[in-house]
């Protein structure tokens, strides 16, 4: 298994189809803006003019798109993956999506014969950029075989899940908790500032606590200096936030946290912030001097 197409060259697309390429898979490309994939050309990446293109050529083709309508287009649109999945080809779908939508695309392949897979992520981009993603995988258990050497050039860590959705599920889960986490830091350092004290020393005295997490250290630095260069993008996250509301709402659970959390990052990205990094939620509690 070396040769592979990959749908989709934002942040994380782009990081992911180059570390396969740079580890010694044939990469095959294909994304909506031209303009991203020729970037890729000098590396020896191949370009495919459309989906349908890009699975006729490859065995095995992965997408990482921004959401469950850009997923779904890209299978069931014109010169979309349909028109060409077969047996004895591999669709893996590593986009975070809900897990009906995850369904409906699996169904879709494998009414024509193919073999499908979903494997949403943790880690961001830097991560991607280092083949140290965490990767929640569910679907057909031979395709998640067949595809663990490309998994181990993405990943630390391979989980496989059982049926298609409970992937879906995971990497909301994880998510949801990750958007409230955040939106504590953005309120404590607000209220650390307001109240007189050093946002640094804060960010020191929850290093050393039970608290302490990468994220907290990665991301607080640059929120004091109110600097938001994006990773994972607010728009992103929020649209995760909902799809954990949407999961939640179906199992009556109630989740108060996560909900105002969702509101956070919906009113940042009234504001604009919707392609800076998650942690420009901060800009919804900061007071502008
Ligand atoms: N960034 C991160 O840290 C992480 C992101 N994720 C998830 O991975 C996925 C990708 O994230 P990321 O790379 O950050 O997102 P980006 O916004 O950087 O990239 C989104 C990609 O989706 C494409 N796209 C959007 N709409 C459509 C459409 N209607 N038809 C075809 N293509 C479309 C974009 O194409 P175009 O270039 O033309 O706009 C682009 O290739 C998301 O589901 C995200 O939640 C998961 C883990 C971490
Ligand atoms: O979906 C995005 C996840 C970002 C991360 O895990 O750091």
């Amino acid at each position: 298994m070396n040769e592979v197409g990959f749908l989709g060259l934002g942040i994380m697309g782009k990081a992911m189809a180059m570390n396969l390429q740079n580890n010694g898979f044939n990469v095959t490309v294909w994304n909506r803006s031209q303009s991203k994939c020729d970037e890729l050309v000098k590396h020896g990446i191949s370009i495919g003019e459309s989906p349908a293109a890009v699975i006729g050529k490859c065995k095995y083709t992965i997408a990482m798109l921004s959401d469950p309508e850009a997923a779904l287009s890209v299978v069931f649109g014109k010169a979309g993956v349909l028109e060409e999945i077969c047996n004895g080809k591999g669709y893996i779908d590593m986009s975070t999506v809900d897990a009906e939508t995850s369904k409906k695309i699996s169904e879709a392949i494998k009414s024509k014969g193919g073999c499908f897979l979903e494997a949403p992520v943790s880690g961001s981009k830097k991560p991607a950029e280092d083949g140290q993603l965490i990767i929640l995988a569910a679907g057909e258990k031979a395709l998640y075989d067949e595809m663990l050497p490309a998994f181990n050039v993405l990943g630390k860590k391979s989980y496989f899940l059982g049926l298609v959705g409970n992937g879906a599920k995971m990497k909301i889960v994880v998510n949801m908790i990750m958007g409230s986490m955040m939106n504590a830091l953005s309120e404590g350092l607000e209220l650390a500032d307001r109240s007189g004290l050093d946002c640094h020393e804060l960010l020191d005295v929850l290093d050393l606590g039970a608290i302490a997490n990468p994220m907290f250290k990665l991301k607080g630095p640059a929120m004091i200096k109110n600097s938001y260069p994006p990773a994972f993008p607010l728009k992103h996250q929020q649209k995760d936030m909902r799809l954990a509301l949407a999961l939640g709402d179906q199992n009556a659970i109630s989740m108060p946290v996560a909900a105002a959390a969702n509101e956070a990052f919906k009113k940042a990205r009234s504001m604009g912030f919707g392609d800076l990094d998650f942690s420009a939620v901060h800009e919804s509690v900061r007071r502008y001097k």
